[in-house]
């Protein structure tokens, strides 16, 4: 069953058409995950579901609520969580004091999340009382990853978290997205197509503002042509 479904979305940036009718849904426990080669859409995609982007057309259904036209704070009260491109981390603001900024009021679930996320993210313990500013790109991702779940973790929206990394950290990192599974939805952008598709469930592909292709990402992984034609991989 799908808990976000996005419908002949169109959005605009000034005077630039940049979405030209995308259409997508998202299975409830799933990690799926929006392809493309650079410029074909996708961040904006994600802003447009979020509320920074307005599009002009267009439905967003998450769960049984409309989502669309209302505005990123309320969206995220609804439980969807957004780890942008930049991570958008306070540098000045300790690990702690992050946390403590991420939780909703009257959340009964907060002390919990922030738990299993501590448990899943171990240097974010060590690194507890540290200025945000001085941890690793890998950390940050942690952090950025961690503030969006206590947050909402209804559905997480994250933006390319393995751009930067090393090789080893986006393992890490690849083995604890898949672990969030057991605890909420999400849909990834992302570059890293060994880490799309060793994680990812399903897979839509994004070229000029449309989406060209989806399907299991099984399936993908098998098509050499596709892959080639619209993601650059040999
Ligand atoms: N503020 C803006 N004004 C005008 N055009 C923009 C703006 N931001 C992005 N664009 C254009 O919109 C298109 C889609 O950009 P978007 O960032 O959504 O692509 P993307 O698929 O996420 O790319 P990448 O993988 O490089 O992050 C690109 O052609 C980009 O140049």
């Amino acid at each position: 069953m799908s808990l976000l479904k996005v419908d002949n979305l169109e959005t605009y940036l000034g005077q630039y058409h940049i979405l030209h009718g995308v259409s997508f849904e998202v299975k409830r426990g799933s990690i799926t995950v929006l392809l493309g080669r650079n410029g074909a859409g996708k961040t904006t995609t994600l802003r447009s579901i979020m509320g920074f982007n307005s599009a002009s057309k267009g439905t967003i259904q998450y769960g049984d609520e409309p989502i669309h036209g209302i505005s990123p704070h309320l969206i995220s009260r609804k439980g969807i969580g957004y780890v942008p491109e930049n991570q958008g981390i306070f540098k000045t603001l300790t690990v702690q004091e992050t946390f403590s900024l991420a939780k909703m009021k009257g959340d009964s679930q907060a002390e919990e999340k922030v738990e299993w996320m501590l448990d899943l993210f171990p240097d974010l313990k060590k690194y507890w009382t540290k200025k945000s500013g001085v941890l690793s790109g890998g950390q940050k991702q942690m952090l950025a990853i961690s503030r969006a779940y206590i947050n909402g973790n209804g559905l997480l929206l994250i933006d390319e978290p393995s751009k930067g990394l090393s090789p080893i950290m986006v393992e890490k990192l690849m083995e604890s997205i898949l672990k969030m599974k057991e605890k909420t939805t999400i849909l990834l952008v992302e570059q890293n197509f060994m880490m799309a598709s060793r994680i990812g469930d399903d897979f839509y592909i994004m070229d000029d503002g449309k989406i060209v292709l989806n399907g299991e990402m099984a399936s993908l992984v098998q098509d050499r042509e596709t892959c080639q034609k619209y993601l650059g991989i040999a």
